[in-house]
C-alpha cells in the first residue's frame, strides 16, 4: 500500500526538507543520528509505524512507557513537520517523517542509502499500556524472536535490525542487571568477554550514576557498519539483548553469514540485507488511504 515517492506530486520537497532538517540536527549533535534511528523502531513496534509515539497527551501517553525509556528525537521530527506544514499544509504524515528521518540518519552515519516507501497515515491512539510488549534488554532469545515474529519479522530480521546498535550509546541504567545481578544471587553475564567485563564495570560501577552513557558498538559508535556483529560474536556486546543472539544456533549462524565465516566470497551483503529488513519494519501495521489522518502537529491528534 505504501509507495516510493508518494509525495512527488503533492509535496515534492517533502523528502529533501526532512533530509536537511536531519542533517542540521546531526551536525549540531552527532548522536541524534542514533536517536532518530531508534525512534523509528519504537514507533513501528507499537501500533505500527503511525507516529503514535510522538503524541503528548498527558502522563498516560504511550511515549512515557517504560519500554520507551531513553527514546528521543521528537524536536527534530516536529521541526521537519513545521517546515512541511508551511510548504504543503496537511499533506505529509508524521509517521512518514519518522521513517524518512531514520533513513537519513543511517546515510549520515556512512550506512547504506535506500528509498523509503511512503504514504503512512498518522494513528489516533496513544496509551502507555500499548508499549507493554516492547522487546526488553533482558528478554531471552526466544522472547526476542517471538516479539519480532508478532510484527512479521524473522530471525534474520532480528539479527539485522539489532545490528542497528552499530551506532549510538546506552545509559548504565540498562547495564546494572547484566553486570551485577545477572543471576538471582548476583554475578555478571558469562557471555561478556572477561577483558571487556573489567572495562564495563569501570564505566558503570555498582551503585554508580546510571545516567552515564557508553557506546553500544565498541570502537565504532558513529559508523554504521557490521563491526557490531563481530563485537557480539566476540563477547563485546554491550546490550544484553545483543549478546543473547549468541545463545541460539540459528541467530548465531546468521551473524556468521555476514562475517564471511560460512562463505568468505559468496556471503550475503550486510548492508543490502539490513535495508531489506528496515524497509520491512517500516511496513508494520501501517495505516493508508482513509485510515488514520494527517496531523498538523506531530505531538497532537489534531
Ligand atoms: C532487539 C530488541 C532491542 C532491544 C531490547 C533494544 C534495546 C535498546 C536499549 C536498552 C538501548 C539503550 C537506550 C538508552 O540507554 O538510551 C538501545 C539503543 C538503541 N537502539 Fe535498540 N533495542 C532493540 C532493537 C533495536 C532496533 C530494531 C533498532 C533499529 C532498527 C534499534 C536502534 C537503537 C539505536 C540506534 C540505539 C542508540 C540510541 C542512542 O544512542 O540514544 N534497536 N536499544
Ligand atoms: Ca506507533
Ligand atoms: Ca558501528
Amino acid at each position: 500500500q505504501l509507495k516510493i515517492g508518494f509525495y512527488s506530486e503533492t509535496c515534492p520537497e517533502a523528502e529533501s526538507t526532512v533530509s536537511s532538517v536531519v542533517q542540521d540536527a546531526v551536525v549540531s549533535d552527532p548522536n541524534l543520528a542514533a536517536v532518530l534511528l531508534r525512534l523509528h523502531f519504537h514507533d513501528c513496534f507499537v501500533e505500527g509505524c503511525d507516529g503514535s509515539i510522538l503524541i503528548e497527551n498527558g502522563p498516560n501517553a504511550e511515549k512515557h512507557a517504560f519500554g520507551h525509556q531513553g527514546v528521543g528525537g521528537f524536536e527534530v521530527i516536529e521541526k521537519a513537520k513545521a517546515r512541511l506544514e508551511d510548504a504543503c499544509p496537511g499533506v505529509v504524515s508524521c509517521a512518514d517523517i519518522v521513517a524518512l528521518a531514520a533513513r537519513d540518519a543511517i546515510a549520515l552515519s556512512n550506512g547504506p542509502s535506500y528509498q523509503v516507501p511512503t504514504g503512512r497515515r498518522d494513528g489516533e491512539v496513544s496509551n502507555v499500556t500499548l508499549a507493554d510488549d516492547m522487546p526488553d534488554v533482558s528478554d531471552s532469545i526466544q522472547q526476542l524472536k517471538t516479539k519480532f515474529l508478532h510484527n512479521g519479522l524473522s530471525e534474520k530480521d532480528l539479527v539485522l535490525l539489532s545490528a542497528a546498535h552499530t551506532i549510538g550509546t546506552t545509559a548504565c541504567f540498562f547495564m546494572t542487571k547484566r553486570l551485577y545481578n545477572f543471576f538471582p544471587g548476583g554475578g555478571s553475564d558469562p557471555g561478556i568477554n572477561p577483558s571487556f567485563l573489567v572495562e564495563l564495570k569501570a564505566t558503570c560501577p555498582q551503585n554508580g550514576d546510571v545516567n552515564v552513557r557508553l557506546p553500544i558498538d565498541r570502537g565504532s559508535e558513529r559508523v554504521f557498519d557490521k563491526q557490531i556483529l563481530q563485537n557480539i560474536k566476540d563477547g563485546f556486546a554491550v546490550l544484553e539483548s545483543d549478546s543473547r543472539l549468541n545463545d541460539d544456533i540459528i541467530t548465531n549462524a546468521i551473524i556468521d553469514s555476514y562475517l564471511g565465516i560460512l562463505s568468505p566470497i559468496f556471503g550475503p551483503s550486510f548492508e543490502a540485507d539490513f535495508v531489506e529488513s528496515i524497509v520491512k519494519m517500516g511496513h508494520i501495521g501501517v495505516k493508508t488511504g482513509q485510515q488514520g489522518h494527517v496531523r498538523r502537529l506531530c505531538a497532537a491528534f489534531s
